[in-house]
């Protein structure tokens, strides 16, 4: 707690020096709100402080409001945890201030960080710092001000355009903008801030006030937010804070500024009470919760360097993976048997990388860059030196075994062996090396250039240290690394493959498809089960269903009815017929033409009590798709697959575009509560068999009242090592 505090030095220049130490972040904790506060109204008071300025140890201004306060007002209830930040101090002590006050800004300044920035009276700053409010990801809105001044330092349009994305800009942006007054380098930063503030004291520096400004909110400031109104309507209907965010600008530009700071404050305290607000935070934690893996990431093992890598398989998933690996500045081996199917993968990989240029994400010279670090070959002769292998070919467990024994025999005795496997399992993948200490799962998810999380399986017998090289290497491939245990399916797959075949249930129970997928994408997955099984092919969901009906015969629900969209000709989006059409630049449209093919399903199976469609509530239906997801993670979560149960919220929302603002499966779960998932679990079992069974751990903790999330007990049945 040393650390934790404000420095407050008055130089013989009569300038009072008010630095924030909280690292690594300089957030604004309690105690350092506080001492703010105090500082700030000291040098009011004392006689040889002439002017201020505010800035932050060690590099970073400041990451903003300590967002554990949040999580503890969710903990509590108790919503006076959050102190009157926005007029006591923004206000009061710091913009109202009789003395002039510079911020001094390194590193970055966002959410608060950046509103106590804006609430001084100019702002110095290093080149490429980090100005934002990232509120809006959190589920709330700024509360120190930020939707009140930022509208009055960047103009209307550009302030929304800042708080709905979160995207923070560069100091070099602000400066143009007009919320940066200098750009110097970190050593003049204090120099020039002193001058700066003293200049103003003696007026030959203008001493303004943000929020009292009007100049930049711009004649059409109105339409601005009426724009702004629509288009968050449209594409964040769940999110409220969007549109309170809108809302309170407005309210500021129609009753002024010191009005729309008093909105903003009630409006901010309702919504970190809001259940967006809890999930969204839940995950902001959990994220940073991930990579610390007892047993690994804490016993002083430094990572190693991983500088070159090799990919073995340059089909969909290698060649997304060696993207990845090169867009992280990695040297990248693509290996292929020949040079039609060699070809084949570079041009997929040029492809990728072209893609994100095309779409702004990476520059023409970053896009250079990375494509000159790959480098395709046919055969060994380039894996004595690489430092990590991924293998990356078809499912078949002779050829990735013989492929292991390969690398175990050409490549150097530190390199990583991974491999890319969605179904095999390792220990069988590494069973015919002796180096099986090596072995590792690096599960990607397609596409694997884009989509954000790295599965780290790892078996009984991998080191710390390559579990700890693979989650180094997932961070400086922008990834999300989550360390899981050797099972069927690993975490994320196993937990969701109740997904598709709840809603393939439903089906056979009479509820129609498209009214499914509609209910399940209005609670907020990005599309259906049945349309996710288009997108996959039904080549996947053969296999898949295979796979989990051989793992786990007596929670399957089987039915003919792929195989039946198979022999009509159908393969999904492949071919741009499934259950949907898919036309080129259209969305897809339900087929009509696909329910007589469910029906003779229906007919097959004949599941349905008296013959008869069941009749569900909207809401039920949700359920019966989500609550086997959630009973499944329960025996993910008592096999000990997963360390924690907020990896398997972060695995969801990254792996399964599981909202993010209802937390992850899990978190999401314990919200609505284990007792009615139990409960209609058990109705369900009765009225439609064992496919929605209850688990023993979902029982124990409905019926003793523990969450889900809370961490297992005694004695678990631990399949999978962690
Ligand atoms: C009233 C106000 O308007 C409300 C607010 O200000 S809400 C807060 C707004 N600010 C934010 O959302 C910023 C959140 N933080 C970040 O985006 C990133 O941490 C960052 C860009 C600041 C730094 O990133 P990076 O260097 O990769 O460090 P990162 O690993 O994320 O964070 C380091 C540690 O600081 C913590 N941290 C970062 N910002 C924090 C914050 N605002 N509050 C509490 N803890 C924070 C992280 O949880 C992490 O903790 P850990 O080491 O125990 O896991």
């Amino acid at each position: 707690m040393a650390s934790v505090k404000v420095d407050f030095q008055v130089g013989n220049d009569g300038v009072a020096v008010i630095t924030i130490c909280n690292p690594p972040v300089n957030a604004l904790a309690l105690p350092i709100i506080r001492a703010l506060k105090y500082k700030f109204d000291e040098a009011a008071r004392r006689n040889d402080v002439k002017a201020i300025v505010l800035t932050g140890k060690g590099g970073r201004f400041s990451g903003g409001f300590d967002i554990s306060v949040m999580q503890k007002v969710h903990q509590t209830g108790d919503i006076t945890l959050v102190p009157d930040v926005s007029v006591e101090l923004v206000v009061n002590s710091i913009e109202d201030s009789k003395k002039p006050i510079v911020a001094a800004i390194e590193g970055l300044a966002l959410g608060g960080g950046l509103e106590l920035a804006m609430g001084c009276h100019a702002r110095v700053a290093v080149p490429k710092a980090k100005l934002g409010l990232p509120e809006l990801t959190l589920g709330i809105i700024p509360g120190f001000g930020g939707t009140q001044r930022l509208p009055r330092l960047v103009g209307t349009s550009k302030a929304v355009e800042m708080m709905l994305t979160s995207k923070p800009i560069t100091s070099e942006e602000g400066q143009k903008l007009g919320i940066i007054d200098a750009i110097v380098s970190s050593e003049e930063l204090l120099k020039v801030s002193r001058l700066w503030a003293l200049e103003i004291a003696e007026k030959r520096k203008p001493w303004v006030r943000s929020l009292h400004r009007t100049d930049k909110l711009g004649s059409d400031a109105r339409e601005v937010l009426a724009t702004a109104r629509q288009r968050v309507k449209k594409t964040a209907p769940h999110l409220p804070q969007q549109q309170a965010c809108v809302d309170v600008i407005e309210h500021g530009i129609l009753h002024g500024g010191y009005s729309g700071v008093l909105k903003e404050a009630e409006v901010f305290k309702k919504l970190v009470l809001s259940e967006t607000a809890k999930g969204l935070i839940h995950v902001f934690f959990a994220r940073n919760t991930i990579s610390k893996v007892p047993g690994v990431t804490d016993i002083g093992l430094k990572p190693r360097n991983v500088r070159k890598a090799a990919v073995i398989g340059g089909g969909l998933m290698g060649s997304g993976i060696a993207t990845a690996l090169i867009l992280g500045n990695i040297r990248v081996i693509l290996k292929e048997v020949n040079s039609e199917y060699l070809q084949k993968g570079l041009k997929t990989i040029e492809a990728n990388i072209r893609s994100l240029v095309t779409r702004k994400k990476l520059t023409q010279q970053k896009a250079e860059g990375a494509l000159s670090l790959l480098k395709g070959v046919l055969d060994y002769t380039e894996f004595k030196d690489v430092d990590m292998v991924i293998e990356a070919v078809i499912e078949k467990i002779s050829l990735k075994q013989e492929i292991f024994s390969d690398l175990e025999k050409i490549c150097p005795p530190h390199c990583i062996l991974a491999s890319n496997t969605s179904t095999i399992d390792l220990n069988i993948i590494g069973e015919k090396i002796s180096s099986q200490d090596r072995v590792i799962g690096a599960h990607f998810f397609s596409p694997a250039h884009i989509m954000p999380l790295l599965e780290i399986v790892r078996t009984n017998k991998t080191s710390a240290q390559v579990i700890l090289d693979l989650i180094a290497v997932g961070k400086v491939i922008q990834k999300s690394p989550v360390v899981v245990g050797n099972c069927t399916g690993f975490a994320v797959n196993r937990t969701f493959f109740p997904y598709a075949q709840g809603a393939h249930l439903l089906l056979h129970l009479g509820v129609d498809a498209f009214r499914i997928d509609r209910l399940i994408t209005n609670f907020g997955l990005p599309m259906g089960p049945l349309q996710l099984q288009d997108l996959a092919g039904y080549g996947v969901a053969v296999a898949v269903g295979k796979e989990f009906a051989g793992a786990f015969p007596d929670r399957t629900f089987k039915s003919p009815l792929v195989d039946l969209l198979i022999k009509s000709g159908r393969n999904g989006k492949n071919n741009g017929r499934g259950y949907y059409i898919y036309e080129k630049g259209s969305k897809p449209k339900p087929d009509p033409s696909v329910l007589p093919i469910i029906e003779e399903s229906r007919r097959i199976c004949n599941i349905a009590p008296n013959g008869k469609p069941v009749s569900v509530s909207d809401q039920e239906i949700v359920e019966m798709v989500l609550f086997p997801i959630v009973n499944e993670a329960c025996r993910v979560l008592e096999e000990g697959v997963v360390i924690r149960a907020s990896d398997l919220d972060i695995a969801s929302v990254l792996g399964m575009s599981f909202p993010s603002y209802r937390g992850g499966i899990v978190f999401w779960a314990d919200q609505v509560g284990a007792k009615h998932i139990y409960s209609s679990l058990k109705k369900w079992t009765q009225l439609y068999g064992n496919f929605y069974k209850p688990s023993r751990y979902l029982e124990e903790r409905a019926t003793k009242g523990i969450p889900l999330s809370a961490p297992a007990s005694s004695n678990p049945t631990t399949k999978a090592r962690l």
